[in-house]
């Protein structure tokens, strides 16, 4: 099966601008990039041309929830995938916290078949560390990795236990993989949902501090300096995370970490009130101060990838009160845009960086063969259209779910067209 991508524009980091050119896909593979000023011979092909439209390698996010098996009312594989290519996503890792929890080979695989039956684009299944995630018990770190984890990850809490987590990085790094964490504390957190600041303080609520999230990252990493895993940081949100990931990089700690879009745009001082559970996410949104932190990080590559943290709940869940409703926000139909208008049109990155944060610097922290558009790679593309605005409409989603802050924002940067080895995934 052949398939030409016509007359779209390839971001060149070379020059620092976007070129046009022809992309050929042939078996799955890159076959071929040619100028666009030459006329290419597409004879019985099928061809979508892409003229005016950016044509980027399709964007990785390493941190998803798909909510299936077992929360198949909030999100199932074939709409989370759906929902994924129409974000422009080609391949997408999924968290653990499932029912059951992803913490047996069974799970895994069931996770990966039905996703090669259902879904649409590739699906990396993460396993839990302790099984139900309850922090008490190790799973069985090679059996899950043999049924097709890639990592490790109690993902939805933070594991308490200091010897715990020193155990499970010795494990994974004695079969080479890594422990993916989110960081938190909880004997500091308890109850609170919205983070100590003015947000916190004006409503009188008990705040989230800063230090539940860094007091895991600190420990982590001192216990990655002596097992010597790969221990990736999860959704970094404060200074003082960024500040220890940082320190931990300097002295050649194999640490690595990613961000939200929500982490990079929103702070708590945007939070419009109590009463909308859109706006309650784990971590919080924190202060300005720790926003200014987690871009500047990004940029300077101590926080290595953009990740969506898409987590989808029901209208139902998240009618609650807010103080009842569950945590997480949907994110994969929102992220490129937020970033592309907010980042890139503001003149603050180039194309290329936000693209870079989003394929290539994931596929190479996971090691993935995909995230380059070159000939030989996957054919795993995304075509984006970068110029016309458009309003965030939570009622056309492909989600299951439409659990976002971010309604009625005015955004450009749409993806089109997402094509996931050789094949359309999702197109408009
Ligand atoms: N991020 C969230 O607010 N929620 C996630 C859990 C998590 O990522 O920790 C979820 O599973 O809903
Ligand atoms: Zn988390
Ligand atoms: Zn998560």
């Amino acid at each position: 099966m052949s398939l030409w991508i016509t007359n779209g524009n390839i971001w060149n980091e070379a020059s620092g601008s976007l070129e046009a050119k022809h992309v050929r896909v042939e078996n799955g593979k890159i076959e071929q990039i040619v100028d666009g000023a030459q006329v290419p011979d597409t004879g019985s092909a099928e061809v979508i041309d892409a003229k005016g439209k950016l044509v980027s390698a399709g964007l990785i996010d390493m941190h998803v929830h798909l909510r299936d098996p077992g929360f198949e009312y909030k999100e199932d594989i074939a709409t989370g995938t759906r929902s994924a290519a129409k974000g422009g996503f080609t391949t997408i890792a999924c968290m653990p916290n499932t029912r059951p929890v992803t913490d047996t080979p069974e799970t895994v695989q069931y996770i990966t078949n039905k996703a090669k039956r259902e879904g649409v684009v590739n699906v990396l299944p993460y396993a839990s560390i302790t099984k139900n995630e309850l922090g008490r018990e190790l799973t069985d770190f090679a059996a899950l990795k043999e049924a097709g984890a890639i990592g490790f990850t109690d993902d939805g809490v933070g594991v308490q236990n200091a010897q715990m987590m020193k155990n499970a990085m010795a494990l994974a790094q004695s079969m080479n993989m890594p422990i993916i964490a989110h960081c938190e504390d909880d004997t500091l957190v308890e109850g609170a949902w919205a983070s100590e600041g003015e947000f916190s303080r004006k409503h009188g609520l008990k705040g989230i501090p800063n230090e539940s999230e860094a007091i895991h990252v600190g420990r982590d990493v001192l216990l990655a300096e002596t097992t010597g895993v790969h221990y990736h940081v999860c959704h970094v949100s404060t200074e003082q995370s960024v500040r220890l990931i940082r320190l931990a990089k300097q002295i050649g700690v194999r640490v690595t970490a990613e961000v939200c879009p929500h982490h990079l745009i929103l702070s708590d001082e945007d939070i419009p009130g109590v009463d909308d559970a859109n706006w309650k996410m784990n971590p919080p949104l924190r202060t300005p101060r720790d926003v200014k932190a987690v871009i500047e990080a990004l940029e300077d590559g101590t926080i290595d990838m953009v990740v969506t943290d898409h987590a989808p709940h029901s209208a139902e869940e998240k009618a609650r009160p807010v103080q009842l409703a569950p945590f997480g926000i949907v994110g994969f139909e929102t992220a490129f845009p937020l970033l592309y208008t907010k980042f890139v049109q503001t003149g603050k990155w180039t194309l290329g960086f936000l693209l870079k944060r989003m394929t290539s610097d994931p596929a190479r922290v996971f090691g993935l063969e995909s995230g380059r558009l070159e000939q030989g790679a996957p054919a795993d593309i995304t075509i984006i259209d970068l110029n016309s605005e458009r309003e965030v409409d939570p009622s056309t989603f492909a989600s299951k779910s439409n659990n976002t802050p971010f309604g009625g924002w005015k955004l450009s940067g749409w993806p089109v067209a997402t094509i996931v080895g050789g094949k359309v995934a999702w197109a408009e």
